[in-house]
């Protein structure tokens, strides 16, 4: 049995995010999706709170072939005890997935395997660019997972990114 663990804020949940969740699903049984800077919502970079973000990840990933669980992570502001911090939150696991230069070079110095693959279709599946799109009225529906698409619905999302930019001029 093999257990990936893979970090992000998903901030939202995005495709690229479901796509390398698709290629992890291939190469391990278990997933441990760790939702980083869950300390963080209701701001332009990080609008969701942990528990909406908990809801994306869970619905989108229900369908695939591969068992997940959603491990909030606050961040902390000591890069050297981080690993520590991650491994005293998250179920144990065998490889850490990320493409974040940070994250990689602190699991390798602590002794963890770490994979990195590809950027999907990096120019529209990013979070930073689907946060524009839904602030300014643009089509962000096609970048995400439709189960995510009405979690955002649901927690009056729009409204609240709406709200946060006009707050930040
Ligand atoms: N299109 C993509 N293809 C593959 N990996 C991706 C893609 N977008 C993000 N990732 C990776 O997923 C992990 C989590 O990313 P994160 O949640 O910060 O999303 P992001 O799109 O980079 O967000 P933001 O624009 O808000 O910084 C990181 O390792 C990141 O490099
Ligand atoms: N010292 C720290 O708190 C620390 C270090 C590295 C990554 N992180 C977090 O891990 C996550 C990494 O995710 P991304 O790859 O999406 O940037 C972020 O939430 C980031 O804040 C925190």
């Amino acid at each position: 049995m093999n257990r990936g663990f893979y970090i992000g804020r998903f901030q939202p949940y995005h495709e690229g995010h479901h796509a390398m969740v698709e290629r992890i699903a291939g190469e391990v049984d278990e997933l441990v999706l760790g939702i980083g800077s869950a300390d963080q919502s209701h701001t332009a970079r990080n609008p969701f709170t942990a528990g909406e973000r908990i809801m994306m990840l869970t619905k989108a990933t229900a369908d695939l072939d591969i068992f997940t669980y959603a491990v909030p992570i606050e961040d902390l502001n000591r890069n050297a005890v981080w690993v520590s911090h991650v491994q005293s939150m998250s179920p144990k696991f065998d490889v850490a997935y990320s493409n974040n230069p940070l994250v990689v070079r602190l699991f390798e110095e602590a002794g963890v395997e770490v994979r990195s693959s590809p950027m999907f279709r990096r120019e529209e599946f990013e979070g930073t660019e689907v946060r524009d799109r839904i602030a300014n009225g643009g089509e962000w529906e096609e970048l995400v997972p439709e189960s995510v698409v009405e979690t955002i619905h649901e927690i009056d999302g729009v409204n609240r990114l709406h709200e946060i930019l006009d707050s930040d001029t």
